[in-house]
């Protein structure tokens, strides 16, 4: 099985209904909400000044709104709105081609940005503090540089490796916002939103069950959501409750803190062959047969946000809630209070 497989993964899947289920303003967005707040006060001094807003980074793991947040801030600016992302910029024309077409007060979206290609990324510096492109013009001795002027606009870009950043164009952005995991009161009303876009009567201990398994991320609320629905009509139940949620996701072997057969084979290879750890984590990897990438950025994110695993400086580590979600005891020589 690889991530992509999965039902509880971060990352987008073909099936899901990002689009449709996208709150279209600050109000409207769930959560985040010291994101939400800095956001709307810089919007709304920007606008205030007749001015582009400063350019924006949000960073954080995959699903919990970057893409949202980049949309509601050309909509609340009253601008529009221009996406593309990172690979997809081959050569540094593109980007040109991409900046010169823009509207006065534009945003324009990159998403992975950290996926630039040096020779893209080095355009954007100019264009980003002096809204200005320099451009060869000709070619050997003849050749020379000019200066073009852009119209104002707002970079807004998106990663989940801000370490992958570099310096300079980290250093670009006036206004980097790091998105976090949500709470599941949070996901409570993430699930509640979308029931009401899909049409779709969830109870509210529904919500809270479908909530308290969405690992803290808004697309696999939505995602999970969905699947109960189809669960709950076979069964012919008009609402949504805990009861078909749970039998459902359980089904779907997703249990109740949102994990999934990965996540327990990692937290059981942990356990079971390095007794607890620390195990390195190439070591992980090759175990699973998953690259070192997919265990870093997905698996491992939200099994620390729960606290279930320690990543330390000699590797990763069960902590007690690991042990104990796994139904097992820590080996006797572990139980010194190395663990808490
Ligand atoms: N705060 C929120 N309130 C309600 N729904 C949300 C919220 N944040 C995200 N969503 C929903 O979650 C889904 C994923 O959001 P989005 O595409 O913005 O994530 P992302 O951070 O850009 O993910 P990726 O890193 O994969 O690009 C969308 O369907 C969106 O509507
Ligand atoms: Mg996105």
């Amino acid at each position: 099985m690889t991530d992509s497989d999965r039902l509880i993964t971060p990352a987008r899947k073909p099936e899901d209904i990002d689009a449709a289920l996208r709150p279209k303003s600050l109000d409207d967005f769930v959560g985040q909400k010291a994101a939400r707040e800095n956001l709307r006060i810089f919007i709304s001094a920007a606008k205030n000044r007749g001015e582009a807003l400063d350019h924006v980074l949000f960073f954080g793991p995959p699903g919990l709104g970057k893409t949202t947040l980049a949309q509601i801030i050309a909509r609340e600016m009253g601008v529009g709105f221009r996406a593309t992302s990172g690979p997809v910029i081959a050569k540094s024309g593109d980007l040109a081609a991409l900046l010169t077409n823009l509207e006065d007060g534009d945003v324009l979206f990159i998403d992975e940005i950290h996926r630039l290609a040096p020779a893209v990324e080095e355009i954007l510096y100019p264009a980003m503090e002096d809204r200005a492109l320099d451009l060869m013009i000709g070619e050997g001795p003849s050749a020379r540089s000019v200066r073009i002027d852009l119209p104002r606009f707002t970079l807004v870009g998106a990663t989940t490796r801000q370490g992958l950043l570099t310096t300079p164009l980290r250093d670009r952005f006036g206004i980097p916002v790091r998105l976090h995991f949500y709470s599941v009161d949070e996901l409570e009303r993430v699930v509640t939103r979308a029931a009401t876009l899909l049409d779709l009567h969830v109870a509210p201990d529904g919500a809270h069950e479908i909530a308290r398994r969405s690992r803290g991320t808004p697309r696999i609320a939505g995602r999970l959501l969905r699947r109960v629905r189809d669960f709950a009509n076979v069964a012919g139940n008009a609402t949504v409750d805990a009861k078909i949620a749970d039998a459902a996701l359980t089904r779907l072997e997703v249990d109740g803190l949102g994990l999934d057969a990965m996540d327990r084979r990692y937290l059981m290879m942990i356990a079971d062959v390095y007794r607890g750890g620390p195990v390195g984590v190439e070591t992980l990897a090759a175990g699973l047969s998953e690259p070192r990438d997919t265990v870093e950025e997905v698996i491992e994110p939200y099994l620390i946000q729960l606290g279930l695993i320690a990543r330390t400086a000699r590797g990763r580590c069960l902590n007690a809630g690991g042990w104990k979600h796994l139904g097992l005891n820590p080996p006797a020589s572990t139980q010194d209070g190395l663990f808490d």
